[in-house]
């Protein structure tokens, strides 16, 4: 079964724009998962554009489904993980300044740093996931870090598709085949939609989550968030 994990980054956009408290973080949080969604993503950023670092904290009072907090492993960043313990981290090679996610980790170059912060996290009891480009030889890389999942960054899937090029796909299945010999847990994300969802899933061997943010809160100013998490259950099926 792919698990749904429903990045709610945007639902703290919003609110941060007028500076109170609506819409509510956690009520969502709460919402989508009471909804069917597996589990809630958060994306704390340095400068809390979205997400707080105290959204996080609070978060894990309301999270009973699983828990992925995603972010590039700063020292506050660090610190805030082993403080809360969700039941997954997901480790991002974002620059602070960056729009948004926009590269997977070079797990070789990394190898030294990434296998000391997977292994204190695995010490801390959670489940750690490199966040990758569709590449054979960064997925080897990942595995030589000791981490338990890799999550495939899949914006270049979603251009392709967008563009009526199902061939963007190919990448990723060799690079999921690969992970799935070297038995590593493999994970998906970024610019996934209700569009292009099915088509990824029909074609990811082994796919264990899917993390959508970004498409989902605009498709559910549409069409309901409540019906919409549906839409996505009923196409990850
Ligand atoms: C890693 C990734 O692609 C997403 O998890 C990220 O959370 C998106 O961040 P923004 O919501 O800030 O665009
Ligand atoms: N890891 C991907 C994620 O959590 C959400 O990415 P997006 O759907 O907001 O692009």
């Amino acid at each position: 079964m792919t698990k749904l994990s429903v990045n709610i980054n945007k639902i703290a956009t919003l609110r941060n724009s007028r500076g109170g408290d609506m819409p509510n973080v956690l009520k969502v949080a709460k919402d989508v998962q009471k909804f069917g969604a597996h589990g809630v993503t958060v994306h704390p950023r340095p400068d809390e554009r979205h997400i707080r670092y105290q959204d996080a904290r609070e978060l894990k009072e309301v999270v009973y489904t699983e828990y992925n907090i995603e972010g590039n492993p700063i020292k506050s960043f660090m610190d805030l993980v082993l403080e809360i313990r969700p039941t997954q981290v997901t480790l991002v090679p974002d620059g602070e300044t960056a729009i948004t996610s926009n590269a997977g980790w070079d797990t070789i170059k990394n190898k030294d740093f990434l296998t000391d912060v997977i292994t204190e996290f695995k010490n801390n009891g959670i489940r750690t996931s490199v966040f990758v480009d569709p590449v054979e030889e960064m997925v080897e890389g990942a595995v030589a870090t000791g981490t338990d999942r890799i999550e495939l960054y899949t914006e270049a899937y979603a251009v392709a598709y967008g563009k009526g090029d199902v061939k963007g796909i190919e990448p990723f299945v060799k690079a999921a085949v690969r992970a799935n010999a070297l038995g590593l847990g493999i994970n998906a994300g970024h610019d996934l939609s209700l569009d292009n969802i099915k088509f990824f899933k029909e074609n990811i061997p082994g796919l264990l989550e899917v993390s959508i943010g970004h498409a989902l809160i605009a498709e559910s100013l549409y069409l309901g968030i409540e019906n919409v998490v549906n839409l996505y259950l009923n196409k990850l099926q």
